[in-house]
């Protein structure tokens, strides 16, 4: 099993100072150890966790001509809309067009939905027709908003662990351009899944600041062994608590003190025979505003710990990495 702690985040919001800061350095020793830590009492209500699952499942379950009335569009600059099984390919660091053509022939067995800040004119969402499924676009707006709302509260105890004065990360993350994504991984058989036929998500890392994810109970998550490469241990889900992850661009700023730990979708844990069941997962990742320069923060270089990377417009990282996943 990977070593991810679970935090109490009762305190993030109204507890006192040293409340804050004991949350902040709980979470720092799991982000500097694995890059992941679950949240309890995170805030966003059970009900409405099961809720979107419930959603996710009436888009899943529609034709797949009526899902397709929201299409996401070629290439991967505009993030947003229907995927079906095989379209997207996740890979790490491949971006180019030939290799990631030769990735293509195992497919990601997935099918997927995206949506993002109503505000968010370089990606407009894209509905289905209202009367396709009644109810749906409302529900996903709100729950973009409660998860919005939990990142900047995330965002507020990282300023706390990593020293940024006031107003800190979250006013770097100021126009919430944040994307909510269903997903949805067919039943599949054991032997193609384990034949390598076909792979349900491939081992990669979230481009973003950090990533919260929803998974129902099925599990198959996977993470990378922070000490020994290629060894992947299972994150099962942990009910009532909401699992979070750093992004490349939080690993970059923070001069790699925290890991963006990579991570894939295979097996549920002790089922490698017969049908592997259908998952549903609801991942929601943040990024800062487009324009942040992200370069490592005061308190996380100096004197015998140097800068590692160039610095990175949020954006320009962020599109680089996308473009990877579609076919254009
Ligand atoms: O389905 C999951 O549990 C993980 C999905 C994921 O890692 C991603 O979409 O980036
Ligand atoms: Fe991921």
């Amino acid at each position: 099993m990977a070593d991810i702690p679970i935090v109490d985040f009762a305190q993030a919001a109204s507890g006192t100072k040293e409340e804050k800061e004991h949350i902040a350095n709980q979470i720092d020793a799991a982000f500097r150890n694995i890059g992941f830590v679950y949240l309890k009492n995170h805030g966003v209500p059970r009900e409405k966790v099961d809720e979107c699952f419930a959603w996710s499942k009436n888009f899943f379950e529609l034709p797949i001509s009526t899902k397709l009335l929201a299409p996401h569009p070629p290439g991967g600059s505009h993030h947003r809309g229907y995927s079906a099984p095989g379209v997207e390919k996740v890979s790490q660091h491949e971006y180019d067009a030939n290799e990631l053509h030769k990735l293509r022939n195992v497919p990601d067995f997935k099918e997927s939905y995206e949506s993002g800040n109503t505000n968010d004119e370089a990606q407009p969402n894209i509905w289905l027709p209202e009367s396709s499924l009644p109810g749906f676009r409302a529900f996903m707006e709100s729950y973009f908003d409660v998860c919005k709302a939990l990142v900047h509260q995330l965002l507020d105890i990282l300023s706390i662990a990593l020293n940024v004065p006031n107003p800190g990360l979250s006013a770097t993350h100021a126009q919430s351009l944040f994307q909510l994504r269903l997903l949805h991984y067919p039943a599949i058989s054991a032997q193609e899944l384990a034949g390598k036929k076909r792979s349900r998500i491939n081992a990669h890392s979230d481009f973003g600041t950090v990533t919260l994810l929803f998974q129902d109970a099925v599990g198959g998550l996977e993470i990378e062994a922070p000490t020994r490469p290629g060894e992947f241990r299972p994150a099962p889900p942990v009910p009532d608590t909401v699992l979070v992850n750093v992004g490349d661009l939080m690993s970059r700023w923070s001069n790699d003190r925290w890991k963006s730990t990579v991570h894939r979708v295979g097996f549920p844990q002790g089922n490698r025979e017969g049908i592997v069941p259908d998952r549903y997962s609801i991942p929601f990742f943040a990024t800062a505003d487009p324009d942040t320069l992200i370069a490592a923060l005061p308190g996380c270089w100096g004197e015998g710990n140097e800068k590692r990377y160039e610095s990175v417009m949020a954006e320009r990282y962020v599109q680089m990495r996308m473009a990877a996943l579609y076919e254009g």
